[in-house]
């Protein structure tokens, strides 16, 4: 509706008074249109409809009012309508929808009514959150006969379309009768297939003798009303639509209630209706093939008195039940629907950190910008399959999804062990880098090379699923040096590089030979710097816009130097912190009391994201020489510890070792295994100088898990970690 409709129908009344029945007092109190009432989707859906309507939700005179737009060409505004008109507004009764006023100037015809807050009965009864127990069936019930009743005796006579969408339910769970008293102003039919069949779904709901007849009154008659209220009580108890589940359409169900046979009348299923007896009984008497053996309302009344049984005789005791009971109602459903709410925040999050750095993600979620940032040194990683365009051409695509599938899900399995991001995979190209977004000085040469070492050992021992005695080549190309990172685009937001050293890792990766890593002049020089790195000298090869640059072949590792490498960084970012430089409170429990001596293992903590969280699945430490008890708490995103406990078979923390009630877990860990596998006890013994409990070594025992110091020390261990474990990480012993 146009506000030149709106504008019509005013300006329509002034000239014809009698054509409409709308009121209106001053310009404030024109109807406006407010919205629909079904979503956007079923409005649209209803363009076609064969009823030809469309309903809006509109003010007038402050009121919400429902507003039908009947598509029909031609209006004949005679005696009779303008009769039917008046009655029809003058009929009030709180079962009947209270129709306010119309609007009859085609193509403008709009017909205004009472609006209900909780749509249609078949709204209601198509929505599954909504339970409708006894008490509400026999309200819902009562209401319709009440209603049915007042038609009958009314001057309307009729109603000649009951149906559920026809019985409407307002805010207080009253039930009002809808859309009859204007047979005039049904709207022209159109013929298309859809309307056809929604055609057959209108008049499913209709008589059999009604059906029969190709003259028959659209006023329809009272037996007929009858049998139509069979139906909706049908479809009020069965929650199944008028028929059940029957397997026809609707065109084969009106066809099979048309064709008359001797004794065998088609009606819907009783057999799986959960109801009493006399509800059956007063479905079968209603719906009778025979029309005189049908009862009137006031006899269905009385037939289905004992399901009011639980309903209280004040009314309005009965509404305030039922809101209750529908309050109640919706408090389940909203718990519910937080559940899935939080369920899909969480998938919505891990998605989320799948394609973004986790601060990165962090940021965003908070609205926040995040800045480009300049990074002086990082190793870029590049590989692609060789021959993937002939080996694509040779399968389906469905197998070369697959395939790339498996692949990158093992890549990134691997990757998942070294400092390193995934930046992307651009259909068989993988590119990683490390460095950024946290920095970790000249490891991220070390990383990426290790971590390329072992992509090649993978990429040997893959297996393509549809052809299982072929292998493929990677071609690796690895390169560093400074570029920016930044997070480009707000619809598919991505992390992303640029600078040439993302160039020239990519010009590696395509000049580089099958089954080798080829490494720039920049990355060796680093590899060289790390040590355990063995390069073999390539040559000079010519890159596009660089001219010849010497490289080298990546050939193998010594995997120990590494784990040195990490332990060794590990205790001087320890070092760093006891003196409170570079780490602060974000290290976990700070750590600032590890053992210098002892050997600490094989993970290490380079830089700690702002908000660190644990990863659930603890990861074991690399040292071989680990023995005993051990955790490790592991940030998610760099894979890196926050912190650790170990036992060295070489060091002995027993000799010296102390603690009070604020070590941190890695002090209180050391401790903890002290006792544990040598068979000690630690001694409370007063701290003058901090007035605080110190403990120290005094005793050996044979009982230490049980003796009251070792819980006590294992109560203080739990209670510093509480930090750490309370975002669902578990801690393990490994
Ligand atoms: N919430 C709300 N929805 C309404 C109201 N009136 C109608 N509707 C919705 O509009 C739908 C269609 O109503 P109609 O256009 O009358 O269509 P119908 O009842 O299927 O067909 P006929 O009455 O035969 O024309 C109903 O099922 C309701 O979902 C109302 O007052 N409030
Ligand atoms: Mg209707």
């Amino acid at each position: 509706m146009t506000e030149n409709c709106l504008f019509l129908i005013i300006k329509q009344r002034r000239s014809h008074p009698w054509k409409f029945l709308l009121s209106y007092e001053n310009e404030s109190e024109r109807t406006t249109l407010l919205g629909d009432t079904r979503n956007q989707k079923e409005q649209s859906s209803r363009e076609g409809d064969p009823s030809g309507k469309r309903i809006t939700i509109g003010s007038y005179k402050g009121n919400i009012v429902t507003v039908k737009h009947i598509l029909k060409k031609h209006v004949e505004i005679n005696r009779s309508l303008k009769k039917q008109l008046q009655i029809r507004k003058e009929l009030n009764h709180d079962n009947i929808n209270r129709f306010i006023g119309a609007c009859m100037e085609p193509p403008h015809i709009y017909i205004l009514t009472q609006y209900c807050q909780r749509g249609s009965l078949e709204d209601i009864l198509q929505n599954d959150d909504i339970h409708l127990d006894d008490m509400f069936v026999a309200s819902l019930v009562s209401d319709l006969i009440k209603g049915m009743i007042f038609i009958h005796e009314s001057e309307i006579v009729t109603h000649g379309n009951l149906k559920s969408s026809n019985c409407l339910v307002d805010s207080r769970w009253v039930l009002q009768i809808a859309d009859f008293g204007f047979q005039q102003l049904k709207s022209d039919r159109s013929a298309s297939l859809t309307d056809i069949q929604k055609h057959y779904k209108n008049i499913a709901w209709k008589a059999p003798e009604l059906l029969r007849d190709m003259n028959r009154d659209p006023r329809g008659t009272q037996k007929g009303d009858v049998y139509s209220f069979a139906l909706v009580l049908y479809d009020i108890i069965g929650r199944k639509g008028p028929w059940g589940v029957t397997g026809y359409s609707y065109k084969e169900i009106v066809d099979k209630v048309k064709s008359r046979t001797e004794h065998d009348v088609f009606r819907p299923e009783l057999s799986f209706l959960s109801c009493e007896p006399f509800v059956k009984q007063c479905l079968m008497e209603c719906w009778c093939e025979d029309p005189e053996q049908r009862p009137d309302f006031k006899f269905i009344r009385y037939r289905l008195k004992p399901l009011q049984a639980g309903l209280n005789s004040n009314i309005l005791d009965n509404m305030i039940a039922m809101m209750e009971k529908y309050a109640h109602n919706l408090e389940g459903l909203v718990a519910e629907r937080t559940e899935q709410l939080s369920e899909e925040k969480k998938m919505t999050e891990n998605l989320l950190l799948r394609m973004l750095p986790r601060f990165v993600a962090d940021q965003l979620k908070r609205g926040k910008p995040v800045a480009p940032e300049t990074f002086d040194s990082v190793t870029c990683y590049f590989s692609d399959i060789v021959g993937f365009t002939a080996l694509s051409a040779d399968s389906t695509p469905f197998e070369i999804v697959c395939m790339l599938n498996d692949l990158y899900t093992y890549f990134d399995s691997i990757a998942d062990n070294y400092d390193a991001y995934k930046v992307e995979t651009i259909g068989d190209a993988y590119f990683v880098v490390s460095g950024l977004p946290i920095r970790n000085g000249d490891l991220h040469a070390g990383e990426i090379a290790s971590m390329s070492l072992e992509l090649l050992d993978a990429i040997r021992k893959f297996k393509i699923r549809h052809k299982p005695h072929e292998t493929l080549k990677l071609r690796i190309g690895i390169h560093s040096g400074p570029c920016v990172a930044g997070v480009v685009g707000l619809r598919m937001p991505r992390y992303t590089l640029f600078g040439d050293t993302v160039n020239t890792a990519s010009r590696m990766e395509t000049t580089g030979v099958p089954l080798k890593i080829h490494c720039s002049a920049e990355c060796r020089a680093i590899l060289k710097k790390l040590g355990g790195y063995t390069l073999s000298e390539r040559g000079y090869v010519k890159m596009k816009g660089k001219g010849e640059l010497l490289t080298y072949f990546l050939e193998e590792e010594d995997s120990s130097t590494r784990i040195r490498r990490l332990s060794d960084v590990k205790s001087s970012l320890l070092n760093k912190t006891q003196s409170g430089s570079i780490l602060g409170p974000k290290l976990v429990a700070g750590d600032t009391g590890c053992d210098k001596n002892s050997n600490c293992s094989g993970y290490w903590s380079a830089e700690v994201p702002p908000t660190p969280t644990l990863d659930k699945n603890l990861t074991p430490c690399d040292s071989q020489t680990n023995i005993g008890l051990e955790y490790l708490a592991v940030n998610p995103l760099s894979r890196t510890s926050l912190w650790s406990t170990s036992h060295s078979e070489n060091s002995n923390h027993v000799s010296g070792d102390h603690f009070n009630d604020s070590s941190s877990p890695t002090v209180l860990g050391h401790c903890m295994e002290d006792m544990l596998w040598n068979n000690v006890l630690y001694e409370d013994c007063e701290d003058t100088v901090n007035e605080d409990s110190t403990y120290s070594l005094v005793t050996m025992s044979e009982d230490v898990e049980t003796s009251p110091e070792y819980i006590h020390l294992l109560d203080m261990f739990t209670s510093n970690t509480q930090d750490c474990i309370k975002d669902g990480a578990t801690m393990e012993m490994v």
